[in-house]
C-alpha cells in the first residue's frame, strides 16, 4: 500500500513571508488534506510590505527535482505559479511533459498585486504559447485577462469573450477573475468556462481587508488539492472559490501591512452547501 495517499505538486516560488507563492499553495494542500510536493523554481524575499529581491533557480537543479519526484511519488495534480522567465517556462514545460503528474492547474503569475513583477516581460510570450496550451485549468487575474486576451475588459461580454479567447489559444477550463478594486463593492465575481462548453459566474461577497496576499495562488492550489483527490472540475472550482473566500473572512494578525489570508478557517471543510 505505497503511494495511494493523494499527492499534489506545487511548481512554484518560495515566498519568504509565507503569505503567497509555494508556501501558500502548501497550507492550501495541507488544509484539504492532500500531500503536497514541490519544485521550486525561484526565491522571492520579502514580507508584508512587499518584495525586495528574487532570485530564480538553476535549470538542471529543476531538472533533478522532477526527476527524483518522478522516481518515487504519486502526483496526481500540479499547478504552476512563478516562473521568472522563458528559460524557466522551457524548463518546466520539458518537465512536466517528460512526467505523468496529472492535470495540471497554470497560474500566470505575471505581477503581483501590489505591482511586483514576477515574470519577465520577455517571458511572457513564452508562457502563452508554451504553457498555456497544456493548462487543464487557467487563473488569470482581471489584469491577466485583459494581457493574454489582448483585450479591455469593460463589461461582463468582455469578459466571457476573453475566457472564449484564452479556451481557443489550448487552455481547458478557465476561471477568468474579475476585480475586487472596485468603489463600493460588494460581491466579487468570477467567470469560469468549462472544456465542455458550460459556462457560468461564480459569486461570493467582498472583504474589505489588506489580508489578501496569496489569495489566486490558494485558489489554484485548492483546485489542484480537489483534482488531486478526484473531485469532478466543476465542485473543484466551486469548492476552490467557497475556500478562499471563508480564508479572507476569518483574518489573522500576521505582519503589518498586507498579510496572508486564513487557511486554517476553511481546513477540511466539506462545502457540502455548494456540492
Ligand atoms: N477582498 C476580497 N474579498 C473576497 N474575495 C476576494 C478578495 N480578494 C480576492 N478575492 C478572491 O480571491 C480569488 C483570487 O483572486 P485574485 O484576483 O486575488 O488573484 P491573484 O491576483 O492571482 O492573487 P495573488 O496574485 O494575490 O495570489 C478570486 O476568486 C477573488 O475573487
Ligand atoms: C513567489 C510568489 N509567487 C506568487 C506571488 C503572488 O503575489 P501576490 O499575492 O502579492 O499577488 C508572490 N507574492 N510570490
Amino acid at each position: 500500500m505505497t503511494n495511494t495517499f493523494p499527492q499534489a505538486l506545487t511548481i512554484a516560488g518560495s515566498d519568504s513571508d509565507g503569505s503567497a507563492g509555494m508556501q501558500a499553495d502548501l497550507h492550501t494542500f495541507f488544509a484539504r488534506g492532500v500531500y503536497g510536493a514541490s519544485v521550486i523554481t525561484a526565491c522571492v524575499a520579502g514580507n508584508s510590505y512587499g518584495i525586495h529581491a528574487s532570485v530564480p533557480m538553476p535549470t538542471d537543479f529543476i531538472d533533478q527535482e522532477f526527476a527524483d519526484l518522478a522516481a518515487d511519488y504519486h502526483i496526481r495534480a500540479a499547478k504552476t505559479g512563478m516562473l521568472a522567465d522563458s528559460e524557466l517556462i522551457n524548463d518546466v514545460v520539458k518537465n512536466y511533459q517528460q512526467a505523468d503528474f496529472g492535470p495540471l492547474v497554470v497560474d500566470p503569475v505575471i505581477m503581483t498585486k501590489h505591482g511586483n513583477q514576477l515574470l519577465e516581460e520577455s517571458a511572457f510570450q513564452t508562457l502563452r504559447t508554451q504553457l498555456l496550451p497544456l493548462a487543464t485549468v487557467l487563473t488569470p487575474n482581471f489584469f491577466e485577462v485583459e494581457k493574454i486576451a489582448e483585450t479591455t475588459i469593460k463589461s461582463d461580454d468582455d469578459m466571457v469573450a476573453a475566457a472564449h479567447r484564452m479556451q481557443q489559444m489550448g487552455a481547458k477550463n478557465i476561471i477568468a477573475k474579475g476585480s475586487h478594486a472596485l468603489p463600493d463593492q460588494t460581491m466579487v465575481r468570477d467567470f469560469v468556462l468549462l472544456e465542455n462548453g458550460d459556462s457560468f459566474w461564480l459569486s461570493q461577497p467582498y472583504h474589505a481587508t489588506d489580508r489578501v496576499n496569496g489569495t489566486g495562488d490558494s485558489l489554484s492550489a485548492c483546485i489542484t488539492a480537489e483534482l488531486a483527490k478526484g473531485t469532478p472540475m466543476r465542485q473543484a472550482i466551486t469548492l476552490a472559490k467557497a475556500f478562499v473566500n471563508t480564508a479572507i473572512g476569518q483574518p489573522i494578525e500576521v505582519g503589518h501591512k498586507f498579510g496572508p489570508i486564513n487557511h486554517w478557517a476553511a481546513q477540511n471543510r466539506d462545502y457540502d452547501d455548494i456540492r
